[in-house]
Parts: structure tokens; C-alpha cells; sequence
């Protein structure tokens, strides 16, 4: 059944050429027992590798069953060796961390035996070899004679055809050597089996023939066979060993060295745990940043201006070089800090980045038509004086708006009863909210303070410690419409009527009064309104439509000085520097005015036309978001009518709680990306120090690469179970580090909250453990699977001569 035909084998080692075998020509019967007898180093063992398809011939062919082995492909003598060949050794080559069954199935677990039926047959090898009773336990456990039955046992418990034996008695004393062999030939009476020895007495004793090799050749045969011309009728059943099979193989390999594991583990596992405590740190603190910023910054408007820049903060950035150079008056070519003993003119007007907002009638319609879902309410903020004259204790005096801090509330968009944005956020003390335009409320601070400014303009004691509610609820004023509140002079200039009486009574004055009194909510993290007086936009736009027909605007129209103080009017644009939060205040502009004093040069004739009513164009607009999430849609809107206008009739807004929330967001994610880099550095070490590992474990497992090979595991296969090592040791690590990273999240939060009083900052996100135990678990088989392809690679021969 099989022949050698002229097979030869050399080996050249440094120039020197050593004929293992020169020229082998044999043929084996399908039952008999052969010994292979010779001197030390005359080929035997090179001979029993070659007929085990461990090792290559280099000429010659070798025909198993009519078939002709020359054509055989890597695959095709791993088949072989497992399907056809049983291997005896000397020195027994047990898997020692496999229990002996698992050693007895090893040949039938490459091949893809059923389990069950994978016991069954190693049961019936090892009852067959008389080891029974021991097969609970470890190779390590038994004797050498025992040893030797669980390799035999494993070599015929897949039913090869041929049992090949090389010195299987050569490490046993006498009485083991005779039931070894015994055993041996009993195997040998319905199977080929081939086994070398140095020892004539056991080979004449059991053996059927013997065949005596010297330097490479057959010096002799006992019972030579002429092998018939057969068809062939040879079949290989291909091996393939499961990933499962190589978890298991690795898993038990694992199991015999639990601290090494457990310290790579850890140490593979730091840079895990830096990288998701940064990941829980950074985003416990950017869930701190956003609700904060929802919470406080949801209420914080978008803010329209009729002056504005004309680009967003990039552009700005991009461009500020530009316009620095540009602003020094040098074009951008030229050097910074030039050397000339000079300066140079330059005209800022040319070069400012001021656009206009030109708001227009059908602009507000628009804004007001905004669904009312997406925003609550808008506030405009307006330049007109309101002609205030309080009477009190029978005197009347004029009012300053600046004095008493007077503001327009924000316009409540939508249906009637819905809330005003006065009551969604400030708490009633006193009184009742407002409601249409003759009731006023007045703003005081979270602390109850009202400046003694705002106290002394409404006539109160500002001395006083307290001053209760009543006293102010009782106050009352009237805003007199211009052609009362100014009279015409001989002078052809305005003054303000030195009769307040006749104005104050005026069927046309408006009576205000001080309805309630308010104050920002607890929860209300920022509003808008300052102290003092604030009254409904309606008020104003009442006065602004009967002011535009009033005596003084229209004189003011036609003249080219101010009405007023009679003087010229100032050429530049005057914008307001003071636009803050709670700005609706008109106080600036009453600055401006300044009573006809220097001053008031500055002022535009637009500025006192639209001090004096003559025109409805807020001169700030500030829209408020339902919610932090509307805000988008509401910007969308407002992107919606430039859509098809040109850029000088654009309307830009400003939307300064996305710039801030842009900013941190933008820090926070940098911040976060320098970390993880750290960390990552920790992770590279990690896959270098497995690499190291893995090598290593090839270096301890040699031998067991060798024996797996001999019952014909595919280099895949070989590969598999390091990869299989590796896999198990990454994700041990991963689940490991973020063990640690949790259990480290406790501590680091009562830390923080002692620090910051933040509750949970710290916080591992389910997505991020087990992204992290899965990029471990790559990066290990990473670091490993070089060293598990240089094991597929070993020479089956040279792994098994290994110790
Ligand atoms: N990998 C190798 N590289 C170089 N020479 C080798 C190699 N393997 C075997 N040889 C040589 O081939 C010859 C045959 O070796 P082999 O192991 O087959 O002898 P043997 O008859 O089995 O000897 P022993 O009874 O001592 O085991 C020896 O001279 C040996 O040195």
C-alpha cells in the first residue's frame, strides 16, 4: 500500500552535504510490522518523517495507494498526516496543559469530529492502550510507560493506516518496553506499522520484517514486497480547526499561567483605563457645559443691531490680518513694524467692517410672523424719549429714562394668553404683571436692591433702609406727546414747555402706573430686563405714530441743525458703545441728547429724529428661543429672508450663546484629543509588550506547534491558536481596564464634587467600554499575530526535535 520509489534526501549545512537518504526504494504491505534497524545517523528517522508527510522528499516519489504524492500541496500532507498517519515518538509529546482525553481527541478535533463521537473513540483508544482508570488525569500524572500508551492511543484514535513508531520503547525500561510493545504488535495486525529502532533484539523479537539501512541506503530487507500496480483509490479528508478549538487549546494554555496572564493583562490594560477615564471625564464635563448652557443660555436671545459686523467670527479671524494691515495703512505686502521714520494716513471709515441692518417694515412683519412655537417673545429696543412727567406730592417734575433705568419688556408672539415672557421669568412680588400699555412694572434684583439712582429719579427716599412695595405701587406718571411736551421758541428753535402743568394735564398725556413689582426667577439663569422701570413696546409704538405727525419732527425733518440746541449736527455716525445684555435701556441715547451741551454735537440728526419718534426702527431687536433647540429653526428663519437679497439689504444677527457654546465645546473636544494622544502612547507600549509576549509563548509552545503539525494542523490552524491566545489576553485586558475605569469613576467623582460640587462628571458611557474592550482586543491580536505567522512558518521536524 505504500512505496518509496529512488527517494532521496540531502541536506547541505555550510557547503557540507549529508546524504540522509540516497536513494530509498521500498514497498509496504497493508498488514505487516516493520522495524527499521541501523546505525546512528544511517536515515531511519529522516526516512519514518518523509512516509509521515512531516518532511519533503527531494527526488524520488512516494505512491500511497496508487496515489503519487509528487502533486501534494501544503494542505494535502496535512490531510495525510491526519487522516492516514499515526505517530509513536520517543519522548511521547503529550500536550501537558490538555487533560488525556483532550490529547487522545486532539487528531479528531482538527479534522472536525462530532464530540460526542470524538469521546467515544478516545475513550476506546485509551481502554484499548489500559489506561482506563487514569484518564482523568494530566500527562504530567502518569508514568512513562503510561505516557507512551496516551501516544499511542492518540495515534490510533483516528484510525490511520499507518502507525509510525520512531524509538517508542527507546526512553522505557524492560518490562514497560515489552508491554509497550506488546501492545505495539497487536496494533500491527490490521494496520501498517513502521517503527525504528537501534535495538535488534525487540526488532527481531516483534517485528514481521526488518529492513537495515546504512548511510541512507537499505542494506537489507527481511521480507522485501513488490507493490502491484494499483488505480488509485486514495481520498484525504481535509483538516480544519475551528476558531472555538483554538479558544479552547489557548484557553487551557492560559489557565497554566495565571499571574503571567493576569500582569500582562494589567499592564495591557492601562492604557484602556487612561483613555476611558478620559473619555468619562471629558464627557461628564461637556454633559455639565451643554446643560448648563441649555439651562442658562436657552433664554439668552438672538440679538439683531442696525449696526453690525457683516461676517461671523471665522471670516473675522481669517480676515484680521488683513484688516490689521490694512487699518495701518499699509497694504498687506508690507511689513509689520516698518522701519520709516513716518506715519501714514489712513481713513478707518474705509476700511470698517460695519454693516447696516436696515430694518424694514415688512422685515418686522416677518419677524412677527415667526411661528410662535419656536420663539416666545421679541424685545425691541428703541431710542425714543417718552416726554416721562411725574407728579408727586402735588410737584411734577420731567423724567429722565436714563435716570430710571426705562426698558421695553419683550413682546409676547402668539396667542393672547400665553405666557408673557415677564411671567415665564420673573416672580410677582406686588401687584399684578402688566398688561397693555399703561401699566408699568418695576424690575428690582435678585437681592431686592434697587440703585438709589433709579429711587432718587422716582422721587422716593433713596436714605431710606427699606422702602415697601406700597410706596412704589403708588407712584404714577404720565408720557406726554410731543406737541405738548415741546414748544417752539422765537428763537425758531424747540425747548421743552416750561409748563408742566398744562402738558402733565393734557387730554392727550398718557397715565402710567406702576403695576407690580418683578424678580428674575430662581431657575432663570440669565434675563434681560436691568432695574427699573420696564413698560410694553406698545407704549412706544403708540407715541412713535403720533409723534411722527408732531410739530417738532417735522421741523427737525426740514432743518439741517438740531432742533433743539440749534447747533450743528456732528457728520459721524454715532453708534451706541454700550449694547450689553440688559441694554434696552435708552440711557445711552439720553447721553447724546445731552441737553443741548457739548455733548449733544455728537449726536446725528437720524439719532434725534428717532429720539423724537419721527421713526418706528427699533434700534435693537432681541429674539428669544422657545428652547435651546428651537434656536436653530429660529436661525434658519432669520438665514430665510437674505435668501434673495443682496448684501447691503441683509440682515445679520448675532447669536453670542452659540459662539460661547462653539468656543467651549471646541476647547473641550481639543483638550480631550491631546489626552487620548497620551494615552494611546500607553496602548502602543502595550502592543509592542504583547508582541514580546506572544513571541515568547511561540518560543515556550514550540514543541506543541510541532506535535499539532504532526496530526495535521494547517498553518492556519497553527496561527489560529496564537491569534486565539491573543484574543483572549485583549479582551481580558479590555474588560479588565474598564473594570478599573469604573470602579476608579467612584472615587474620582467625590473628588471632583468636593472640588466643583458637580455631581457624576465621571461617567463611562456603555458605547465607549465596549468600543474599548473591542479596539484592546485588535490592537493585541495586532501586536501578536506576526509572532503566531513566524509559528505557522516552524518546520515540523525542527519544533518536535525541540525542548
Ligand atoms: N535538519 C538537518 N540538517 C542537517 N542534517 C540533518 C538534519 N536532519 C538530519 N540530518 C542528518 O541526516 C542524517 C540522518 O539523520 P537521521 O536522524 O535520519 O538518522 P537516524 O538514523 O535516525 O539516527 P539516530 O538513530 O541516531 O536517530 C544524519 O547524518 C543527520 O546529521
Amino acid at each position: 500500500m505504500l512505496e518509496l520509489k529512488d527517494i532521496k534526501k540531502h541536506y547541505n549545512v555550510g557547503g557540507n552535504i549529508t546524504k540522509a537518504l540516497d536513494g530509498i526504494s521500498v514497498s509496504f504491505r497493508k498488514k505487516e510490522f516493520v522495524a527499521i534497524l541501523g546505525t546512528s545517523g544511517s536515515g531511519k528517522t529522516t526516512c519514518l518523517n518523509i512516509v509521515g508527510g512531516l518532511d519533503a522528499y527531494d527526488s524520488g516519489d512516494m505512491v500511497i495507494n496508487g496515489k503519487s504524492t509528487k502533486a501534494f500541496k501544503a494542505e494535502d500532507w496535512d490531510a495525510y498526516r491526519n487522516n492516514t498517519i499515526g505517530f509513536v515518538f520517543q519522548s511521547y509529546n503529550l500536550i501537558s496543559h490538555l487533560g488525556i482525553i483532550e490529547n487522545v481527541e486532539l487528531g479528531m478535533t482538527l479534522s472536525g469530529v462530532s464530540k460526542h463521537e470524538k469521546k467515544k473513540k478516545a475513550l476506546q483508544a485509551l481502554e484499548q492502550v489500559g489506561l482506563k482508570e487514569h484518564i482523568h488525569k494530566r500527562p504530567n500524572q502518569l508514568s512513562g510507560g503510561q505516557m507512551q500508551r496516551v501516544a499511542i492511543a492518540r495515534a490510533l484514535a483516528n484510525n490511520p493506516d499507518i502507525l509510525l513508531c520512531d524509538e517508542p520503547t527507546g526512553a522505557l525500561d524492560t518490562t514497560t518496553s515489552v508491554q509497550i510493545m506488546d501492545l505495539i504488535r497487536e496494533v500491527a495486525k490490521d494496520k501498517l506499522v513502521i517503527m525504528v529502532t537501534h535495538n535488534p533484539d525487540i526488532a527481531h523479537e516483534y517485528a514481521d520484517r526488518i529492513v537495515e539501512f546504512k548511510d541512507g541506503m537499505i542494506i537489507s530487507d527481511s521480507h522485501p514486497h513488490v507493490e502491484q500496480p494499483k488505480e488509485d483509490r486514495f481520498q484525504l479528508k481535509k483538516t480544519s480547526m475551528s476558531f472555538l478549538t483554538a479558544l479552547k487549546l489557548s484557553f487551557n494554555n492560559i489557565r497554566t499561567k495565571k499571574g503571567r496572564t493576569a500582569l500582562t493583562a494589567f499592564a495591557s490594560s492601562i492604557g484602556i483605563i487612561g483613555i476611558a477615564l478620559i473619555l468619562s471625564l471629558s464627557g461628564g464635563f461637556q454633559i455639565q457645559i451643554d446643560k448648563f448652557q441649555t439651562d442658562s443660555l436657552s433664554n439668552f436671545p438672538i440679538t439683531i443691531t442696525q449696526t453690525t459686523m457683516d461676517m461671523d467670527m471665522e471670516t473675522m479671524s481669517e480676515q484680521s490680518r488683513e484688516a490689521r494691515s490694512e487699518m495701518m495703512g499699509t497694504s498687506s505686502s508690507e511689513d509689520e513694524y516698518p522701519d520709516a521714520a513716518a506715519v501714514y494716513p489712513y481713513d478707518p471709515s474705509k476700511n470698517s467692517r460695519a454693516h447696516t441692518n436696515n430694518f424694514s417694515d415688512e422685515y418686522i412683519e416677518y419677524l412677527e410672523e415667526i411661528d410662535p412655537g419656536m420663539v416666545s417673545s421679541v424685545g425691541y429696543t428703541r431710542t425714543v424719549g417718552l416726554n416721562l412727567l411725574m407728579k408727586k406730592d402735588g410737584k411734577l417734575s420731567s423724567l429722565s429714562s436714563g435716570d430710571i433705568g426705562f426698558s421695553s419688556y419683550p413682546k409676547t408672539i402668539g396667542e393672547e394668553d400665553s405666557m408673557s415672557y415677564i411671567e415665564q421669568n420673573y416672580d410677582l412680588l406686588a401687584g399684578k404683571y402688566p398688561e397693555g400699555k399703561n401699566e408699568l412694572v418695576l424690575v428690582i434684583s435678585t437681592k431686592n436692591t434697587v440703585p438709589i439712582s433709579v429711587l432718587k429719579a422716582l422721587g422716593l427716599d433713596a436714605e431710606a433702609e427699606e422702602i415697601p412695595f406700597d410706596e412704589i405701587l403708588s407712584l404714577s406718571f404720565r408720557s406726554v406727546k410731543n406737541n405738548d411736551y415741546y414748544a417752539k421758541t422765537n428763537l425758531g428753535i424747540y425747548t421743552i414747555n416750561p409748563d408742566f402743568e398744562a402738558a402733565y394735564n393734557s387730554e392727550n398725556s398718557e397715565e402710567l402706573k406702576i403695576a407690580g413689582i418683578i424678580r428674575q426667577k430662581e431657575d432663570v439663569e440669565i434675563a434681560v430686563l436691568g432695574e427699573g422701570i420696564a413698560y410694553a413696546d406698545v407704549l412706544a409704538t403708540d407715541f412713535i405714530n403720533d409723534a411722527a405727525e408732531s410739530d417738532i419732527v417735522k421741523a427737525q425733518e426740514e432743518a439741517d441743525f438740531n432742533i433743539l440746541t440749534g447747533e450743528s449736527f456732528s457728520t459721524a455716525s454715532a453708534i451706541p458703545s454700550s449694547m450689553g445684555g440688559s441694554s434696552n435701556s435708552t440711557a445711552s441715547m439720553m447721553g447724546m441728547m445731552g441737553g443741548g451741551s457739548g455733548a449733544g454735537q455728537s449726536m446725528t440728526k437720524d439719532a434725534l429724529l428717532s429720539m423724537l419718534g419721527a421713526t418706528g426702527t427699533p434700534y435693537m431687536i432681541n429674539i428669544y428661543p422657545v428652547d435651546f433647540e428651537s434656536k436653530e429653526a429660529v436661525k434658519e428663519y432669520l438665514n430665510t429672508w437674505n435668501n434673495d437679497k443682496e448684501k447691503d439689504e441683509a440682515i445679520y444677527y448675532t447669536d453670542l450663546a452659540a459662539t460661547m457654546t462653539d468656543l467651549t465645546g471646541g476647547i473641550m473636544d481639543a483638550i480631550t484629543l491631546v489626552l487620548i494622544a497620551f494615552a494611546a502612547i500607553s496602548l502602543v507600549v502595550s502592543l509592542i509588550m504583547i508582541a514580546i509576549i506572544t513571541y515568547t509563548s511561540v518560543l515556550e509552545r514550540t514543541k506543541e506547534i510541532g506535535i499539532l503539525k504532526a496530526l495535521g494542523a494547517r498553518k492556519k490552524d497553527i496561527t489560529r491558536v496564537f491569534d486565539a491566545e491573543t484574543f483572549i489576553l485583549g479582551v481580558f485586558s479590555g474588560c479588565l481596564g474598564i473594570a478599573i475605569s469604573y470602579l476608579l469613576t467612584f472615587p474620582i467623582n467625590s473628588v471632583i464634587e468636593a472640588m466643583t460640587e458637580l455631581p457624576d462628571v465621571a461617567q463611562l458611557k456603555p458605547v465607549y467600554a465596549i468600543s474599548l474592550i473591542a479596539v484592546s482586543t485588535v490592537l493585541t491580536m495586532m501586536g501578536g499575530h506576526i509572532p503566531a505567522k513566524m509559528a505557522a512558518k516552524k518546520d515540523a521536524v525542527e519544533a518536535l526535535r525541540s525542548e
